[in-house]
């Protein structure tokens, strides 16, 4: 029998500094996200970052912490509940760190006989970071507990028509409401050598501003590639002119050079350039999460009015948008159909 796993990030257990120490000490020490040799990673992270983060990023948390808990978990969990009573095979939901685990996941549909697993990442854009890391630890989680299952994954979303027609319809609501000035697609960032570690072809990305405009087999793996062909895809659909909107990446951590141009810089030179109703939209996140409501709707907000902003929007991610729960679940059906 068949069945879906819907998979997203994760969240601390609770906004105590403990919980989020936890939480950081487990996704931070994936290879695939701080891709440095264990004992470097090691040095790093329980070193230097568990020191301060944990303390900086509960206090973050907890400026969007919800009763029922962490926003992302809610609105997966949501998300998760809408999509089940669309699908016609057994769906559940799991975090790549935190809870509900993987492994749960994976126990549940087992539980329910099923023997052939879709996993959905929760990300449009391919990202080592992200996607490859699910699909990794399934891979490993399978082999050594569930050897009966096999594993099929729903590939990287980020041009699928009926993806981009949610996604631009959500943000036309916001548009015709807030009616900024400029629209700035802002991405969770990486560090740089991501990007060339997952370039297939191993000489395609040089992050010169041209590569992603070429055609590539790199592309498939390529997420500086594929955030920009999300907002072209956008920008046609909603025709957008070309000085309306522009694209940048959030999130930063550590010395190393992330790809650029980076979000606090850009909103802050646009401030400062005169700009006065802006809006933002995050299209690296299917539901709103600490990046999208604290870094972008609380951060970014206060420092575009400080630089002499006036109207700022954060454009809601799809969250429970029906048409993005229908498409996601006509993915699922179809698989489920071959
Ligand atoms: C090296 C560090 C990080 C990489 C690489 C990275 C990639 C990456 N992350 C997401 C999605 C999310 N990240 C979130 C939070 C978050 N991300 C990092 C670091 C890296 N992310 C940290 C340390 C944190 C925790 C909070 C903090 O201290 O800033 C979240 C939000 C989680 C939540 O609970 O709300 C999401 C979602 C993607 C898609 C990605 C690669 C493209
Ligand atoms: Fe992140
Ligand atoms: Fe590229």
């Amino acid at each position: 029998m068949k069945g879906a796993l819907l998979i997203n990030l994760g969240s601390p257990n609770s906004t105590s500094v403990k919980d989020v120490r936890n939480y950081l000490d487990e996704f931070l020490m994936d290879e695939y996200v701080i891709d440095k040799p264990y004992i470097f990673r090691a040095l790093l992270v329980k070193g230097i970052i568990l020191n301060t983060r944990p303390k900086k990023s509960a206090a973050a948390y907890k400026k969007i912490w919800w009763d029922e808990g962490s926003p992302l978990i809610v609105l997966s969990e949501r998300l998760h509940e809408k999509v089940k009573k669309q699908v016609d095979i057994p769906v559940e939901l799991a975090m790549r760190y935190g809870k509900p685990s993987l492994k749960s996941g994976i126990q549940k549909l087992v539980d329910q006989g099923v023997t052939e697993i879709y996993l959905v990442p929760l990300y449009p854009q391919f990202a080592m970071a992200s996607t490859e890391t699910i699909l990794a630890l399934a891979d490993k989680l399978v082999k050594k507990y569930f050897p009966q299952v096999t594993l099929n994954d729903l590939p990287a979303f980020y041009n699928r028509p009926d993806y981009i027609e949610a996604l631009s319809e959500s943000i036309q609501k916001s548009l015709d409401t807030a009616k900024p000035e400029h629209l700035l697609f802002s991405y969770h960032g990486l560090p740089e050598r991501h990007i060339r570690k997952s370039d297939v072809t191993k000489s395609h990305c040089k992050l010169d501003g041209s590569c992603c405009n070429t055609p590539s087999p790199a592309h498939e793996f390529c997420y500086r590639h594929q955030c920009y062909e999300t907002t072209k895809l956008v920008a046609e659909k909603l025709n957008l002119k070309e000085d309306f909107y522009s694209v940048s990446f959030q999130s930063r951590l550590g010395r190393d050079p992330w790809i650029k141009p980076y979000t606090d810089f850009v909103i802050d030179d646009l401030a400062k350039d005169g700009l006065k109703n802006l809006a933002v939209v995050t299209p690296a996140f299917v539901s709103d999460c600490l990046e999208t409501l604290e870094e972008i709707g609380m951060e970014a907000k206060a420092s575009f009015i400080e630089n002499g902003g006036e109207e700022f929007t954060a454009i809601p991610c799809l969250n429970e948008d029906e048409k993005w729960i229908k498409t996601l679940s006509n993915w699922i059906n179809t698989w489920a159909e071959k």
